[in-house]
């Protein structure tokens, strides 16, 4: 794999977050806009045009992790933490130093499932993420197992606190367990097993 400049993770972020953001907030609007047609018609040649100007010059496929020659990743393109990626919230993962995880996040139209709450597929989502991220080791990626979720309670949209750690390793596997709360109390559960593959380092 290319290693990336050094300075490549800070500009990259300066260049791509705003516009990233500036994205989200076209997502949280185009869902919820009521003007008329015509506003609606001139957002949309807006929007094409905007397009048509990225596609100019577009990686070949996804954007996969880079890495610069520091070691920062740069897992950019990823539907839950890419910082280039508007459909992710972004999450951002904290880690103790214990090796658990936790994440505060604000979870808006873009996220709904049932009338003003989240969507569980969504929760799942931000779940794999929190018990996939303390069951990281570098070098050695695990994969999602398998991954069971409760949901206890409808989690209305908005804030969001979620937590994830390690309850035991055995060979290739490490078991995790985590959960979803809010002002209202644990409202999702999760455990899931997270597998290293031999030869996939
Ligand atoms: C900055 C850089 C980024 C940082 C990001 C950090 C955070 C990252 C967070 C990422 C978060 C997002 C993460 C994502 O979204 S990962 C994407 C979703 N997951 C996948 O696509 C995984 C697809 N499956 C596979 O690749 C393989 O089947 C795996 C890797 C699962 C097994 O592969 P392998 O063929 O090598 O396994 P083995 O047959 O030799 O068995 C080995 C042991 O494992 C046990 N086993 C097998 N399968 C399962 C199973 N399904 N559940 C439970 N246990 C299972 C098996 O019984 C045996 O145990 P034992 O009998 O020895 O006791």
């Amino acid at each position: 794999m290319e290693e990336r400049p050094v300075d490549e993770f800070d500009y990259g972020r300066a260049v791509y977050e705003p516009l990233t953001q500036s994205v989200r907030q076209l997502i949280d609007a185009t869902i919820r806009t009521e003007v008329g047609e015509d506003t609606v018609a001139k957002v949309q040649a807006l929007v094409d045009e905007g397009a048509r100007l990225l596609s100019e010059r577009l990686v070949p496929e996804s954007f996969g992790v880079q890495y610069t020659r520091d070691g920062r990743g740069m897992p950019w393109g990823n539907a839950i933490i890419g910082l280039r990626n508007p459909i992710a919230p972004p999450l951002v993962i904290e880690r103790n130093r214990d090796g658990s995880v936790w994440c505060d996040v604000e979870l808006g139209a873009a996220y709904e499932g049932p009338p003003g709450c989240l969507h569980g597929g969504i929760s799942a989502l931000i779940l794999d993420q929190l018990l996939g991220a303390t069951a990281h080791r570098p070098a050695q990626p695990a994969f999602t197992g398998t991954l069971t979720v409760r949901y206890q309670r409808p989690t209305r949209l908005g804030r969001v606190h979620g937590e994830a750690r390690v309850v035991r390793h055995d060979g290739v596997k490490t078991y995790a367990v985590g959960h979803l709360e809010n002002g209202e109390g644990i409202m999702v559960v999760a455990e899931g097993v997270f597998v290293r593959p031999a030869g996939r380092a």
